[in-house]
């Protein structure tokens, strides 16, 4: 089943953007682990949609309750069960779509992928509202990471051509990226905020839609996670981190610059400090041979701009194969990238937390 996911914990997504309501199923949290049910709130407002103007209208308190698997605070070991019922579908929007489909949409592949009974009301199970039940897993394990003194915190890299600068990849402090998380529009340079959120307001009022990257690190992971060939952390993180709509590239360390560098600037040099093995630069994201390292783990995340846009398309009739053109209704995001930085780390977390626990360091 494609809704269902992972190894050591398992995480089955289910619901539909216009439905009655979204959730997931966690298995194989362990017992005993006391739950902060703030964390978990504050973690699915920062994805929740309808919250500034640089998000799509729809407004959503993305409440959620827990079905099963937690009593007296604390988890049960048995399935987590979480459901999120949807409160503001407005679907006369969609009615167009049903033949006429989205270019950069999911309507046409999935329109034929399941014979046309796909709900597309509000892209159905393509939205990126189905992202809200992937930040409650992702809160979970993020808890449980920073137990451990593991911390994920991302910030916008950029937006179209707007950019700012890397993380400094080997001196990587955790408050920066807690701090990151607390930010609204994380930004590491705040001004690098007004001129991000003006371009994206220009776009919306053009009908139009932009992309950029996410840059993400996690730090104090232990050396050792992660295993070659098929379980390497970066392709266990791809495959969530491609799970996401929207999401079209993934790179770690250097990533594809790393190509341009000679093998004695890409190799990162290592030395001992204080019993520990470091390295002087950081091309390699933290991971090599597929194995965690030590350094901290980093890596970016390619999110397209909105498919949905007001500008006049020119597509297909599927119901009687014709060429038309589209002009989208509705209320979307102008811009994924800042509701889509809580979903990358909430995917990185349950990742680094199933690789962990192959280890059996959970
Ligand atoms: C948080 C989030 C919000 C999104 N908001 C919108 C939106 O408002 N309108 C839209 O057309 N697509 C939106 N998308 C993207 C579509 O869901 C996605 O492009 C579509 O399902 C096709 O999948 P693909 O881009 O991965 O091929 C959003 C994605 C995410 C992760
Ligand atoms: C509702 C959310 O975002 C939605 C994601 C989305 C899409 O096509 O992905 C399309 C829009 O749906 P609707 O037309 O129903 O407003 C967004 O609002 C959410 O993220 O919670």
């Amino acid at each position: 089943m494609s809704s269902v996911w992972g190894k050591n914990i398992k995480i089955s997504i289910f619901g539909e953007s216009h439905g009655i309501a979204i959730g997931v199923v966690i298995d194989g949290i362990p017992p005993g682990i006391q739950l902060d049910i703030e964390y978990i709130n504050k973690e699915m407002k920062r994805r929740a949609p309808g919250r500034n103007k640089i998000s799509t209208s729809r407004k959503e308190g993305d409440n959620f309750e827990i079905l099963s698997g937690y009593f007296n605070g604390r988890t049960t070991g048995t399935p987590i069960a979480s459901i999120i019922y949807n409160t503001n579908q407005k679907s006369k929007d969609y009615e167009i779509i049903k033949n006429i489909v989205r270019p950069g949409h999911a309507d046409y592949t999935g329109y034929i992928k399941y014979s046309g009974f796909n709900d597309y009301r509000g892209g159905g199970h393509f939205s990126g509202r189905i992202t809200a039940p992937l930040v409650f897993a992702g809160a979970i394990a993020k808890q449980i990471l920073n137990k451990r003194n593991i911390v994920i915190g991302s910030h916008i890299k950029s937006i179209g051509n707007i950019e700012e600068d890397s993380f400094n990849m080997i001196n990587l402090d955790k408050s920066l990226l807690i701090n990151l998380t607390n930010k609204e529009f994380p930004v590491i340079e705040d001004e690098n905020e007004k001129r991000m959120k003006e371009y994206i307001l220009k776009l919306k009022e053009e009908k139009d839609s932009i992309g950029g990257i996410i840059e993400t690190a996690v730090v104090n992971l232990p050396v050792g996670i992660g295993s070659p060939f098929f379980d390497s952390v970066e392709s266990r993180l791809s495959h969530l981190i491609f799970s996401i709509p929207a999401v079209k590239g993934i790179e770690f360390g250097a990533g594809f610059s790393i190509t341009k560098l000679k093998g004695s600037m890409a190799n990162d040099e290592m030395y001992v400090e204080e019993g520990k093995v470091k390295t002087y630069s950081n091309n390699n994201g933290g991971v090599l041979g597929g194995i965690t390292n030590g350094m901290p783990l980093i890596f970016r995340t390619a999110i397209k701009p909105t498919p949905s846009i007001g500008t006049v398309q020119r597509t297909v009739d599927i119901s009687i194969m014709k060429n038309t053109s589209i002009e989208i209704k509705g209320r979307h995001d102008p811009c994924i990238v800042p509701r889509a930085v809580p979903v990358v780390e909430a995917a990185a977390a349950i990742g680094l937390l199933d690789l962990m626990m192959e280890n059996k360091l959970i």
